[in-house]
């Protein structure tokens, strides 16, 4: 099968690019440019020289239709509302890597990203791609709204415990931190070396184009309204997210309670490690992977529950959790081509 890749000098391509290069059902077929049509991919990212030597092309539907069986738009929000409806036309799978999809609502899209939302149809079309959670309705789709980074690492690390009822749903506080990745390739002062280097910053605060993201998905699984806080940090590492998570407890429960709630919500989600108790993750031991680790701790002085979710944001932020979505659509094995040991050191 051959995928095409809109937004292609981006960070979010050039992890793509690595995943389908080794998945044995997937091939490159095109890589779009919009800044750098014509120029060879391998000259712009010497690391894969040798490996995919082919021009980035001009976005033309046809051609990518006609050469193409999956889409997958890595581009900055606000791009691929305009250029989903032309190739969903054509019958093309398409896997939206930005948030132009994600939220139901085109009011709380405009008011969070800032942009005029997509048409209605599409929005509904969309199926919200947390692949743990949504598998069934990620089976039967074409259109999938890939999670965004912080969304995917505070969700399924918050998703078991919310279906119980022993949580207080006000108390929820997400305190999240990622890597310059996160952000993109494209230059900023707040990603420049010497403004990060050494340094912690917070950004964004009660406005991130997340918490929306976050608390439909929440509602939609608690059966009631829910708001968060979210705290987003950057940190000055490359890649990985860790979102620490904390949440009131109605009843006194231990932490061994809450890890086996969680080994057993998990139990058949391969990429989903529930860190035995005791046991907190680190971002490095995900780091090139698509795994999303998971760390629990209840305090009985206080009676809240801690969770620390760690991601790698390129893989099962981003790229890796795209690519799991089009092995449930196919009806493969979703641990085809991602079953990568995390890089350590
Ligand atoms: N980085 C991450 O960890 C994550 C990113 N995401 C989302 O995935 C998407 C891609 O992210 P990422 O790759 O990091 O971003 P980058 O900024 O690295 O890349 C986006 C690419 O899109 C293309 N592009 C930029 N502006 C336009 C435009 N106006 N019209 C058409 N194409 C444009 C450019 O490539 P070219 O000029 O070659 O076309 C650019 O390199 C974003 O929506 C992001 O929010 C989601 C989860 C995690
Ligand atoms: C570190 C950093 O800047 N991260 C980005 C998250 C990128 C992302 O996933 O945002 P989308 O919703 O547009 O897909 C941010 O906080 O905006």
């Amino acid at each position: 099968m051959k995928a095409a890749i809109i937004g292609g000098t981006g960070y979010g391509s050039i992890e793509l690019v690595r995943l389908i290069n080794k998945h044995p059902y997937l091939k490159i077929g095109s890589v779009v440019s919009n800044s750098q049509a014509g120029e060879s991919f391998s000259e712009i990212y010497p690391h894969i020289t040798d490996i995919i030597d082919q021009p980035l092309e001009i976005f033309d539907t046809e051609s990518l239709c006609n050469k193409n069986d999956v889409v997958f738009l890595a581009t900055p929000s606000g791009i691929s509302k305009n250029l989903v409806p032309q190739l969903f036309e054509k019958g093309i799978m398409c896997i939206d890597l930005s948030g132009d999809f994600r939220l139901r609502s085109g009011k709380e899209y405009e008011r969070w990203y800032k942009h005029s939302p997509s048409h209605e149809i599409f929005l509904h079309q969309a199926t919200y791609g947390l692949s743990e959670i949504y598998s069934e309705e990620i089976k039967n789709s074409t259109l999938i709204a890939n999670p965004g980074c912080y969304s995917t690492a505070s969700l399924l690390g918050l998703l078991p415990i919310i279906k119980t009822n022993i949580v207080d749903l006000d108390s929820i506080i997400i305190d999240a931190k990622s890597g310059v990745s996160g952000a993109g390739r494209g230059l900023s002062i707040t990603s420049h070396f010497a403004e990060i280097n050494e340094n912690l910053k917070a950004y964004k605060l009660g406005a991130h184009q997340h918490i929306p993201e976050i608390e439909q998905v929440l509602q939609d699984e608690a059966g009631s309204p829910i708001t968060i806080t979210f705290t987003p940090h950057l940190v000055p590492m490359t890649r990985g997210i860790m979102c620490t998570v904390y949440i009131s407890l109605k009843e006194d429960v231990t932490t061994n309670e809450i890890h086996q709630l969680y080994s057993e919500f998990y139990k058949n989600k391969p990429f989903i490690r529930v860190r035995p108790e005791g046991t907190l993750p680190a971002t490095k031991e995900v780091l090139g992977s698509n795994y999303c680790d998971i760390g629990l701790h209840v305090d009985p002085r206080t009676n809240r529950l801690t969770i620390i979710s760690v991601i790698d944001n390129l893989v099962k932020g981003a790229a890796g959790q795209a690519i799991q979505n089009v092995n449930l659509m196919n009806g493969w094995d979703e641990r085809t081509g991602l079953e990568d040991v995390p890089m350590y050191p």
